[in-house]
């Protein structure tokens, strides 16, 4: 039983302290115990979730979020370039950590986007190394389907592209809305080609979402369930739940930064681990790695000081650089043509669902109803002088962002932009990701009637040229970061969502879909007459994430501005890594889960070639 008190800790010899036993910590605590001799101690300030139905039932998806027993219930600051608003920003709590409370799709960028990762100065990750570790971490399972169903939804996957014997399940919804269809066509005839497997590099066109689920057991597979839970047995992995991370201690050796123990904070005690025999390792994901950096006095000297933190390093770079997908809900009425979650308003049929889940696995709960996304170039969305318009204002628009940034960040943002230039000229990259929900998407600004169907189309923007941050709002560890997406910095963003609902209204209005729609919901038809300057305003107002946040503590050389290097290790210091979503040094046109996971797994190679050369 490797749950461990915080009294016992001391009396263990611990190799690694992982901070965080989110997605990432989870899969490299349990690669790096897979050596008997390595003793790893993952600390989580959650709790451990077991037979909690909001994270296991496919159905339930986004049920969690504002709950605090399972997400961090963030928010951004005001969002000066979206009225002002406040945006949620969930991320799961307990083991597991957003591998628990996600979306459950399981997608890949392109070749090139990650082959970017290597041009930036991070040698060995490139398409090759991921799409191996990536591999590693799943076992595709396939569902039974028909040659005219796997027409229709665009299903051929090519086998040698996916694990088979990772810990990570993942397969197809087993039922598939008649909808589905009628996009696809649509799309096709928009000039936008369905993409049968989109995992190979290339993930431009429509798709059907392989999703995290064991198809045996119809429960979601994450982290937890997929990495720890087999292991507990294990007596060199320990686990330290409901335990807050609020620094690392270091000392001065060498020149470098040494970490020596780790605080944290439980039962409203403070405790210490100290006596660690090799490293330690930030996995708090993209909003608290930076925090716990701070915190610990590695970051911007003038950020320090203003919390009465010493700066052991300067690293300009920490919680800089913040990516994030925006984007925002369309929906519309739509004809009754199948039973969708919007008819699970009626209790008996939403009981009838239920119960066919539990004796069966099937039915609605066993599925989400998100499944079609639809991945779109520029070229797609815009016409040609469009495009050339768009790389002339993104050039315009990313040069004035590179003369106000902070001098020790700006080569690497050149470095980007330059990256992103090159990206959004290709007709094979996508650049905005239209996600299909299948009734009314649950948004705070439409109102679902009951009775009446829907089908919504999120548009999401997917290489931001806005560079936002998250920085500490307090000195106390336990109060939430200030967490700046700093979204439509960059006014090309904007105007790239606004193209995207321009592509999904218009979506709407081609057959064979145009015979399901009844007509608008959100936007409204008002909103729809002002033309481009209405939905600008519509997207000011209602824009959120898709909850794919990066960056934070970016693999990059340090001189362009850079956290840690190509082995993870934070800038500065001898043993202290980040291995989490937070080390991406850009957003990527994917959701970016099944990376994660790779990041683990590359993580755990890493630390073992170092420690245990062969
Ligand atoms: C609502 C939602 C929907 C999403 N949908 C999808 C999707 O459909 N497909 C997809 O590919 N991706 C999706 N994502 C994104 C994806 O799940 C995340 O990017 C990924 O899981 C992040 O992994 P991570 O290891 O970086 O961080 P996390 O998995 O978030 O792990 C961080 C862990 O650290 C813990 N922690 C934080 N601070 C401390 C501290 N001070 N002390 C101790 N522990 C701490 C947290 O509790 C957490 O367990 C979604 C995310 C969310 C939130």
């Amino acid at each position: 039983m490797p749950f461990v008190t915080a009294a016992k800790i001391q009396s263990h010899r611990i190799d690694y302290v992982i901070i965080g036993g989110g997605t990432a910590g989870l899969v490299l605590a349990a690669r790096l115990t897979e050596d008997p001799n390595v003793t790893v101690l993952v600390i989580e300030a959650g709790t451990h979730h077991v037979e909690e139905p909001v994270i296991d039932v496919p159905g339930y998806m986004g049920r969690g979020i504002a709950n605090p027993k399972l997400d961090w219930t963030f928010l951004t600051v005001p969002q000066k370039r979206a009225n002002n608003n406040v945006v949620l920003q969930p991320r799961g709590k307990g083991l597991g950590g957003s591998s628990h409370a996600n979306f459950l799709g399981m997608f890949r960028p392109s070749k090139e986007e990650l082959d970017a990762l290597e041009v930036l100065g991070n040698k060995g990750w490139n398409w090759d190394s991921l799409l191996h570790y990536t591999k590693k971490s799943e076992t595709y399972v396939p569902v039974p389907i028909s040659d005219e169903d796997a027409e229709k939804y665009a299903i051929k996957l090519d086998p040698t592209l996916h694990g088979t014997d990772g810990p990570l399940k993942k397969s197809f919804t087993k039922e598939w809305p008649k909808i589905h269809e009628s996009t696809f066509l649509a799309a096709e005839s928009l000039g936008v080609p369905k993409n049968p497997e989109p995992s190979g590099g290339r993930n431009l066109g429509a798709v059907s979402a392989l999703i995290s689920v064991d198809p045996v057991t119809a429960k979601r597979s994450y982290a937890s369930p997929a990495y720890l839970e087999p292991n507990l047995h294990r007596s060199n992995l320990l686990v330290l739940i409901e335990a807050h991370v609020t620094k690392i201690i270091f000392e001065e050796a060498a020149g470098l930064q040494k970490a020596v123990g780790v605080e944290f904070l439980k039962d409203g005690t403070v405790h210490r681990v100290v006596g660690v025999q090799r490293e330690y390792i930030i996995a708090a994901g993209t909003f608290q790695t930076p925090q716990i950096l701070e915190l610990s006095g590695v970051g911007n000297p003038d950020i320090l000081h203003k919390f009465g933190i010493k700066p052991l390093v300067d690293l300009p770079g920490v919680g800089e650089n913040l990516q994030d997908h925006v984007g925002v809900s369309t929906i519309v009425e739509v004809k009754p043509i199948e039973v969708t979650v919007d008819d699970l308003v009626d209790p008996e049929l939403a009981k009838k669902h239920e119960e066919l889940y539990k004796e069966k696995q099937e039915g609605f709960y066993a599925m989400i109803p998100a499944s079609g996304n639809i991945f779109l170039s520029a070229e797609h969305i815009g016409s040609d002088s469009d495009v050339k318009n768009w790389q002339e204002h993104m050039h315009t628009q990313s040069t004035e962002t590179l003369a106000k940034v902070n001098p020790a960040l700006r080569s690497g943002l050149e470095k980007q932009y330059a990256i992103q230039r090159e990206l959004f000229a290709s007709k094979e990259q996508a650049q905005a990701e239209v996600l299909q929900y299948v009734g009314h998407q649950p948004v705070p600004y439409a109102k679902f009637t009951p009775g009446k169907h829907y089908n919504s189309f999120f548009c999401a923007l997917m290489h931001p040229l806005s560079r936002g941050s998250v920085h500490l709002a307090s000195s106390d560890p336990l109060a939430s970061p200030a967490i700046d997406p700093n979204y439509f910095a960059n006014e090309a963003d904007l105007d790239l969502v606004v193209h995207t609902i321009e592509f999904a209204l218009k979506l709407n209005k081609t057959p064979p879909l145009d015979a399901l729609v009844i007509g608008p919901h959100i936007p409204s038809k008002e909103v729809l007459e002002k033309g481009k300057a209405g939905l600008e305003e519509y997207v000011k107002a209602n824009c959120g994430p898709v909850f794919h946040p990066v960056g934070t503590a970016s693999m990059l050389p340090r001189e362009d501005g850079g956290v840690v290097d190509a082995t993870l290790k934070v800038y500065g210091t001898s043993n202290v890594r980040v291995v989490d979503a937070s080390i991406l040094p850009m957003e990527l046109s994917c959701h970016i889960q099944s990376l994660t996971y790779a990041i683990g797994e590359k993580a755990a190679d890493i630390l073992k070639s170092e420690h245990f050369p062969a």
